[in-house]
């Protein structure tokens, strides 16, 4: 059978525990045909990855989950390598994926991080500069931080991304606030017109009241008041941080605390390139108005439009990467045109060069065009930090007359005001949208109204993803609540459902219109959002469904008896299942009845009126 498991379960709640049960009865039927030993694990892990860790915790303890007790207590952090074996050790893997190998360089910063001599200093700024000038991408060695701290940042990252949305949109970007720092769902962030798809948490460095000089910002000059306010309500806003995992503010503060003193190092280095005092970017550098993003990556669907994240170069000037452990996401392209993986390797960053070093040093150091596509099927997380001059600091190109510099074309504006000697200001680049200032990417929120995948994105582990690899799955799919919790969670109440079934005929083996409908319509945020029911294929509507709208109260009825007795499963899955993948479920005997599930977010059958 093929192997594709979609689990997808937040909580102990009833349906959880009867969901569980099931992948345990499932998983004992597996082992018994001998035909995936590994399922038990690598399903089990799944599970766990879904579940937030005290959750989890509470769920060692149901008795109903025996059967996979022990695997939940082995589960650990190490958890996702043999799910990632699993995922690219099966048809889940892309074709195009490409052999793991780079032509990046490698620098060693730890004689500017550490106090080396002066000749490991100048070596190592000549390795430098030599990055900086071919491909403005490159491994970092000697930064200090350690794997295991990378890896507990993505565990962090990971298990915030985990939580349900309700949590994740509590420390959402504010409109009312900088409308900068926050959470961004998947959608939000765009580059070059395109969503990419990705959702992140944004962080700015904090200014100090009255610290950043704006009206020395001549772009400043002349514009209304209320936008003076927007611009230092950005400069002087504060981090959103979830409260949960409880660990995450800590770790992630400490991180970003190392990166601005790896950003220092690389300052120093490049002043020391190019003959200059090791300090003498000081005074431009030393309140850096520094930017991060903790971003999340659910598989990129095969014909969705855009990437992961766009092609792009980033404005300011040193990107310092975390990639997790997925490979091949992340492309650089090279100057001959061709885009290069940068694959992760253990205990290495990544370095890339923003927009305005090639300003600052006229063209002689550039910076590289890349973009993520991310098409795996895990979910990947990265961690960037953008190390920025002070937002008010004026960064006048350097005299590099003396320096042979290669033949640069202006590919670029900033490579054009930087090749014509023209100073900027990181505060300055397009003050009216500062969100702008940190990529060239726009962020301009969007909904979903229409997208086949809306029902299931939301919450996405990667997994979730159709078009990572359903389309040619004859695996199993195990879903509590599927559609419903995905309108839900993502308050995409206008998705289109049908379109989900028409194009994943596997997904109509877990969602039951009855599933369907009841979590989405009318939603349980209680608003006026569109109802989906509408828009479930013909075929689903017979008389007899739940769809069917004559047949609705009686149904719903029934549906909330059957509730009360015995929570989740919806029969006419686990019938199908015995059509489709050989195994009867043995309520399966029991006939076509419809069980609906409250789910795990209270959306009730009241609701659906
Ligand atoms: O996800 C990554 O590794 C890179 C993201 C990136 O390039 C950006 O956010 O500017
Ligand atoms: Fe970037």
């Amino acid at each position: 059978m093929g192997s594709i498991y979609q689990i997808q379960s937040f909580g102990n709640g009833p349906g959880n525990v009867v969901l569980a049960t099931t992948i345990a009865e499932r998983l004992g039927q597996f082992r018994d045909d001998g035909k995936d030993p590994d399922a038990l694990q690598t399903m089990c892990k799944v599970f766990i990855d879904a579940t937030p860790g005290a959750k989890r915790r509470e769920m060692v303890r149901e008795p109903s989950l025996q059967p996979v007790r022990r695997t939940i207590k082995m589960a650990s952090s190490s958890y996702l390598a043999p799910l990632r074996r699993f995922c690219t050790a099966s048809r889940l893997r892309s074709p195009a994926r490409r052999a793991v190998h780079t032509a990046m360089p490698s620098l060693d910063i730890s004689p500017f991080l550490s106090g080396g001599s002066g000749a490991e200093k100048q070596r190592c700024a000549r390795e430098f500069d030599r990055a900086c000038r071919s491909t403005g991408f490159f491994y970092l060695d000697g930064h200090g931080v350690s794997e295991h701290e990378v890896q507990n940042l993505h565990r962090l990252a990971r298990e915030f991304f985990a939580l349900p949305s309700a949590a994740k949109e509590a420390i959402a970007l504010r409109s009312d606030e900088d409308f900068a720092r926050g959470y961004q769902k998947l959608g939000m962030n765009v580059t070059k017109n395109e969503k990419d798809w990705q959702e992140a948490i944004d962080f700015f460095a904090e200014a100090r009241t009255g610290s950043v000089n704006l009206s020395s910002m001549s772009s400043l000059q002349g514009i209304d008041a209320k936008e003076l306010e927007r611009v230092q309500q950005f400069v002087e806003g504060r981090n959103r941080w979830p409260e949960e995992p409880a660990d995450f503010k800590r770790v992630v503060e400490a991180y970003f605390a190392k990166m601005a003193t790896v950003g220092s190092a690389l300052t120093r280095a490049m002043a020391t390139a190019f003959g200059l005092p090791e300090n003498h970017f000081d005074p431009m550098m030393n309140d850096s108005f520094w930017g991060a993003r903790i971003i999340g990556y659910p598989a990129l669907p095969v014909d969705a439009p855009g990437l992961s994240c766009g092609e792009h170069t980033d404005y300011g000037c040193w990107i310092i990467l975390a990639q997790d452990e997925t490979q091949g996401a992340l492309e650089a392209k090279l100057p001959c045109g061709r885009w290069e993986a940068i694959p992760p390797v253990p205990g290495k960053l990544v370095v890339n060069l923003g927009d305005m070093l090639s300003v600052w040093t006229r063209g002689h150091w550039v910076a590289t065009e890349h973009r993520v596509r991310h098409t795996s099927a895990n979910f990947r997380t990265s961690v960037v930090y953008f190390h920025e001059p002070n937002f008010d600091a004026v960064i006048r190109p350097l005299d590099l007359s003396t320096v042979p510099r290669p033949d640069v074309q202006p590919g670029s504006p900033a490579l054009a005001r930087g090749l014509a000697g023209e100073s900027c200001v990181y505060g300055e680049h397009n003050p009216w949208d500062f969100r702008h200032a940190r990529t060239q990417s726009s962020r301009v929120p969007h909904t979903f109204p229409s997208s086949p995948f809306a029902g299931i994105i939301s919450e996405s582990h990667g997994f979730e993803n159709p078009r990572a690899g359903w389309p040619n799955s004859t695996g199993l799919v195990f879903t509590h609540g599927f559609a419903g919790e995905g309108v839900m969670n993502s308050a995409l109440g206008s998705c289109n459902i049908a379109a989900i079934l028409a194009l994943l005929p596997e997904i109509v083996l877990a969602v039951h219109p009855a599933l369907v409908r009841q979590h989405v319509a009318p939603n349980c945020h209680g608003d006026d959002r569109p109802r989906c029911e509408d828009s479930l294929p013909p075929s689903l509507l017979r008389p007899g469904s739940p769809g069917c709208p004559e047949e609705k109260r009686q149904k719903r009825e029934k549906a909330a008896e059957k509730m009360r007795q015995s929570n989740i499963i919806a029969q006419d899955q686990v019938r199908r299942i015995g059509v489709d993948g050989g195994y009867e479920h043995p309520r399966a005997r029991d006939g076509p009845e419809i069980w609906a599930s409250e789910g795990s977010y209270g959306c009730t059958e009241e609701a659906t009126t």
